[in-house]
């Protein structure tokens, strides 16, 4: 075994390079076994194994600063850094993360999660390099998929002015998530269908000839038979822009991405890479479906099949059937994704209403003036978009949604925390940053039957901003009997006794009906409010609480700062209510990455505890 040499940084280096080829095998072999047991990011890493290996061989880690896009590919890069044996952990409550992290290890350059900022980030290196007259070098590797989002343009404009040698990595396997969409993908399928491949081109030539020893790299490429001087095309957009072109070169050839990164290095401006690799290569159910391994759950290596699957549907097919429900009705209806047409439940969609459907790339910002776009033009848009992703569009939302007052509609999945993806991906901040805008209504529905007649209200009775967020995986399917009509801003009152009044949001709202029950256990008489709205926030009905219990426990799956809980203390001080108000809520803080179940109990908002914590304060009130 190969891999068995491989135990710490840069232990690659002291291979034969006849072993190259056997340890990529060895790689994904190790990489098959181990996600299939803990679920993770598939396809994208079986795809770089090579690629990650010929860098680590050319450049000199960790001097040399290597920067993930999007950062769900780094999983070679943790096993060439030392981190094999902490596979078994990966995404698990205290062990490995599923990204790069710099407090996990210095050979990672820069922390990463959300797409396109690895060329941003980068230059950043090179110009702090430069400015300290250091002497390393950057690497940003970037996705075709994380290539249609506009900070990798900001950058890439940025980076053409750069003087010293910045490398770009654009790894193109032809996929996002999903199929990758738009022109870029259109121009880079062009490239990589074409046949008709150049010799070394004047550009690079002319800019090695003024390097040292440039005369004699550009003699010894022309000399050679094969490989570089074919890995060589022109390319209008990138050259155009003053960055080198090189490739389109085979991902999974060692030898040649070797030859053409060492041509990369000595390259005194930015220098794009163009390597092709196929995304889930090496394991046939990722290669014939990508999309479904790109992050997947524990299977069985075998038939490629999910081991656990879970019971009853989850939020986002709910929202699925409901969109569609409500679109076959009404033509206005559009839906909007940002490259998340499986995760958000848009597929189908897409499949029934594909005039209407439009999927934007990994350009959160643009999806969100692109829908106030459609609703000024008389449409009715809905943009289904994780939480976190989200936070990248807070000016849009504000500036070309809220001021003009456009009747979008934002279906905000992976509202709370989501587990494994950690710090990047929680989804905890949508309350705080959509509650203090004007104009915005903010909606969490207790189970799937709110989540569809929210939807609906949202979208045909309702004319504005409206939010609507919830949680990732299965939808609640309790409180049947709790069907109350929506009405603008009104709460919906589960169930009305004295001293307690638990006013819970969302997903909150099944763990205050476990935290009723311990309380009424112990001989405390509670209310149960579901909240539906966080904005406006129903007045009336904190003010009745504020007036008739000795404490309002408010509950949120969201950060502290800028929340529910603080909305509602806001108001019984601006009321003077005479109640004391207890805030459920997630710290001030990133949430790491782990189960939900545990995530919860960690936060202190798992029922047992939150019980607890009313309990004890209850017991402290003096009343
Ligand atoms: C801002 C943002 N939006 C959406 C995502 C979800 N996402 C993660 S990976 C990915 C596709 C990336 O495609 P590409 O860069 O080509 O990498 P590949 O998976 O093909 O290796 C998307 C849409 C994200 N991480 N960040
Ligand atoms: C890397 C990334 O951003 C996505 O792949 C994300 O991990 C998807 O999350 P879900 O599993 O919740 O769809
Ligand atoms: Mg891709």
């Amino acid at each position: 075994m190969i891999l068995e040499k491989i135990n710490k940084p840069n232990d690659i280096k002291a291979l034969d390079p006849i072993e190259y080829n056997q340890l990529a095998d060895e790689i994904r072999q190790f990489l098959i076994e181990n996600i299939s047991k803990t679920g993770g990011h598939l396809a994208s890493n079986l795809g770089v194994v090579e690629l990650t290996m010929a860098l680590h061989l050319v450049f000199n880690l960790p001097q040399d600063k290597l920067i993930w896009d999007v950062g769900h590919q780094a999983y070679t890069h943790k096993i060439l850094t030392g981190r094999k044996n902490q596979f078994d952990q990966l995404r698990k409550f205290g062990g490995m993360s599923g990204f790069p992290k710099r407090n996990e290890s210095h050979y990672d350059a820069f922390d990463t999660g959300h797409s396109s900022t690895s060329i941003s980030a980068g230059l950043g290196y090179v110009s702090a390099r430069d400015i300290k007259k250091e002497h390393y070098s950057v690497i940003s590797v970037i996705g075709d998929g994380a290539l249609t989002g506009g900070m990798a343009y900001e950058a890439l404009n940025n980076a053409s002015q750069v003087n010293g040698n910045f490398i770009i990595v654009l790894n193109d396997n032809n996929m996002s998530i999903s199929k990758n969409v738009g022109g870029v993908s259109k121009m880079l399928g062009e490239i990589r269908a074409s046949n008709s491949y150049y010799d070394l081109k004047e550009g690079v030539t002319n800019t090695l000839y003024k390097m040292p020893m440039g005369s004699v790299i550009v003699d010894k490429i022309k000399k050679t038979k094969s490989n570089i001087k074919q890995l060589i095309v022109p390319n209008q957009m990138f050259e155009g822009m003053g960055i080198t072109y090189l490739g389109p070169v085979d991902g999974h050839d060692i030898e040649k991405l070797i030859k053409i990164f060492k041509v990369a290095k000595r390259i005194d401006h930015a220098v794009l890479v163009h390597v092709v690799t196929q995304k889930g290569h090496g394991y046939r159910p990722a290669e014939r479906n990508p999309s479904k391994y790109h992050g997947i759950a524990p299977f069985d290596i075998k038939t490629g099949n999910v081991l656990k699957n879970e019971n009853g549907k989850s939020y986002s097919e709910v929202f699925s059937e409901a969109v569609c429900k409500l679109a076959k009705k009404d033509a206005k209806i559009a839906a909007i994704t940002a490259a998340m047409p499986d995760g958000t439940g848009l597929a189908k969609f897409s499949r029934w209403y594909p005039e209407r459907f439009f999927d934007v790339g990994i350009a959160e910002a643009h999806a969100v003036t692109f829908s106030a776009g459609l609703a000024a033009g008389g449409l009715k848009p809905v943009f289904a978009v994780y939480s976190s992703f989200l936070q990248r569009a807070y000016d849009q939302i504000l500036h070309d949604v809220c001021i003009q007052q456009l009747h979008v509609v934002f279906a905000i999945d992976r509202a709370g925390l989501v587990g494994s993806d950690g710090e990047t991906h929680q989804g905890i901040f949508d309350l705080s940053y959509l509650s203090n805008i004007p104009n915005m209504t903010v909606f969490a529905p207790k189970n799937a039957w709110e989540l569809e007649v929210g939807l609906e209200f949202g979208l045909e009775e309702y004319n504005g901003p409206f939010a609507l967020r919830y949680p990732r995986g299965t939808a609640v399917t309790a409180f049947e009997e709790f069907k109350q009509p929506i009405v603008y801003g009104e709460a919906e009152v589960m169930y009305y006794e004295k001293d307690i009044a638990l006013l819970a949001v969302g997903s909150m709202v099944e763990t205050a009906d476990i935290v009723r029950k311990n309380l009424k256990a112990q001989g405390y008489s509670v209310t149960l409010i579901n909240a539906r709205f966080v904005k406006p926030i129903d007045e009336s009905a904190v003010f009745k609480c504020g007036r008739e219990h000795n404490l309002i426990v408010t509950m949120e799956e969201n950060v502290i700062s800028g929340g529910f809980g603080e909305s509602v203390c806001q108001l019984v001080s601006d009321l003077q209510l005479p109640v004391r108000v207890l805030n459920i809520s997630l710290p001030d803080d990133y949430i790491e990455h782990g189960s939900v179940d545990i995530l919860r109990c960690e936060a202190g908002i798992d029922a047992e505890t939150v019980t607890e914590r009313i309990i004890s304060f209850y017991e402290n009130i003096v009343l």
